[in-house]
């Protein structure tokens, strides 16, 4: 090397020295909290090519080498892993209008063009839908007004049973369909006729299924926007194959509905103003929000929202607490038990049967404890760059909130690998669903708690107790509980649940 190229090596050095040390002073200068901790990546794509199928357990590893929150480089976006009270707290109820924000991956803007609820951007759109639906569907007036149309439900599950006794039935299956029926009478004021219900049936939870798989399965696509027009991994052109399906069942609903409206000349009557789908059909063309027209898109998206929501988390969770009980049969013992004592054996279940019903009630909490539907909640999205733990989140990362990790942290709860419902007898206060303690969060928290919250509570403890109380259920012949999970924004069991009934009375 001569002597100039030496000369010229230095110059640049010792400038590149003194940028450096003069952005380092000026950032504590300024304050500015660093980056958190994280495992470092290749070149361009990060971390990308390390993530495993099971996410929520790979982030739990990680978690016990970087600490309760750390850094990921996937492609071009920073994500944020969050897996203790302490820094949740921060996020969902210190922070929570920073992080209030949604960023819908491709596959759902491919599914509802991210106009539901679930992924609308915190905003005014976002706000006017979610009270909406609350208010119509879900208020504690509406709810008690329709408990008909759950009890005609429930009852079809009872006779659907009765005459399947001794044979293997899949609890999955039978929930899943059922609460769409409940969803949808809720909707509109009526359910799906027998025909559409037995055409699309097992069809139609395929569908949603595999609508909800194709939400969680991490997309190069997301990662890299400017692959995302190859689809290299064809997610979104699966999304677009599935969405018809689904809407099928959307669009005989809302043509039933239009025809009453029409049948009613133009005007909804008295009776039917109150159900969800009449204000929203009434809404249509018209402005809600800041200045968003509003049409059968809109309509379907939140429709659609609803009822894949609803429908897969419910079916879900009931079919992990029949698992489990299945796998304890002295706890399946003492639940039964209770429901004999509450309801006596002349009687069916019902809905007021249900704040009585306290040991039924710890054991689908320890169910949500062990097994939440989303373990990483929903990832948020943050409209602002904020500090968190004393590190910095830079705006528009995505940032998942391990709950999963905290399940199963001996430092939170107590041998949290065992089912044992009995700690939720000793503090029932505290761990309601409602977002409040962080510790314990199946539903969410914050302002982008789940808002189906009354309706998902009383089904599963209606269902479960109607189930429960009317039949004893074994494992068909030479079978063994698997309580193996399979990772995707719903955790479900990896094998579906099959079960025999028999009487109990
Ligand atoms: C066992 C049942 C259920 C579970 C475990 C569950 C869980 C969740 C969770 C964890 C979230 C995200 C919360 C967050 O980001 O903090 C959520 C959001 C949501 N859930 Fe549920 N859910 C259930 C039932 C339902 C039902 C029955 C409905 C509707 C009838 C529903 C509709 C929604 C909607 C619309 C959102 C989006 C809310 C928003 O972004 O503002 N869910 N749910």
């Amino acid at each position: 090397m001569d002597e100039l190229a030496v000369a010229a090596l230095t110059v640049i050095s010792v400038l590149v020295f003194v940028f450096w040390y003069s952005w380092m002073f000026k950032k504590s200068k300024d304050g500015t909290a660093p980056h958190p901790p994280g495992p470092r990546g290749l070149p361009i794509l990060g971390y990308l090519p390390f993530l495993h199928v099971n996410l929520h357990h790979q982030f739990t590893e990680l978690a016990q080498k970087y600490g309760p929150i750390y850094k990921l480089q996937l492609g071009s976006k920073i994500c944020m892993v969050i897996s203790s009270p302490a820094l949740i707290k921060e996020v969902v109820r210190d922070q929570d209008t920073t992080f209030a924000n949604r960023d819908p991956p491709i596959a759902a803007i491919a599914a509802t063009g991210g106009l539901d609820i679930f992924w609308a951007p915190y905003g005014p759109y976002w706000r006017d839908m979610r009270k909406l639906f609350v208010r119509q569907m879900l208020s504690n007036n509406n709810l008690q007004a329709s408990y008909g149309l759950r009890k005609e439900e429930v009852a079809k599950v009872l006779r659907d049973v009765s005459k399947n006794i001794g044979k293997p039935i899949e609890i999955g299956e039978m929930i899943f369909l059922t609460e769409l029926n409940v969803i949808l009478s809720l909707l509109w004021g009526g359910t799906i006729d027998a025909e559409t219900r037995g055409r699309l049936g097992a069809e139609f939870r395929y569908k949603v299924s595999k609508l909800v798989d194709l939400l969680g399965k991490p997309n190069v696509s997301d990662y890299f926007p400017v692959l995302a027009k190859f689809d290299v991994q064809g997610i979104e052109k699966e999304m677009r194959a599935v969405v018809p399906g689904i809407e099928e069942i959307l669009d005989s609903v809302i043509d039933e509905r239009m025809k009453m409206i029409a049948a009613d000349g133009g005007e909804p009557s008295a009776e039917r103003e109150k159900d969800l789908l009449g204000i929203l059909l009434e809404l249509k063309e018209q402005e809600v929000g800041e200045g968003s027209s509003f049409g059968l898109t809109q309509i379907k998206a939140i429709l659609m929202d609803i009822v894949v929501g609803g429908t897969d988390t419910t079916a879900t969770i009931v079919e992990w607490v029949m698992a489990e009980l299945l796998q304890n049969p002295d706890i399946m013992k003492k639940v039964q038990e209770e429901l004999t004592d509450v309801i006596g054996e002349n009687n069916i279940a019902e809905e007021f049967h249900i704040t009585k019903l306290h040991y039924l009630d710890a054991v689908v909490k320890e169910t949500f404890r062990l097994h939440p539907p989303l373990p990483l909640l929903v990832p948020r999205f943050p409209s602002q760059s904020c500090v968190v733990g004393g590190y910095m989140i830079p705006k528009h990362s995505q940032v998942f909130l391990n709950m999963w990790s905290i399940s199963m942290d001996p430092q939170v709860w107590e041998n949290p690998s065992e089912f044992r419902p009995d700690r939720f007898l000793k503090h029932t206060e505290n761990f309601d669903y409602m977002g409040n303690n962080v510790q314990y969060l199946p539903f969410g928290s914050g302002r982008r708690v789940c808002p189906g919250i009354p309706l998902g509570e009383k089904m599963v403890m209606y269902l479960l107790a109607t189930l429960l109380h009317s039949f004893k259920w074994q494992l068909p012949e030479g079978e063994t509980v698997d309580l193996l999970e399979k990772f995707g924004i719903v955790m479900r069991k990896k094998t579906p649940l099959f079960a025999i009934p028999y009487q109990r009375f």
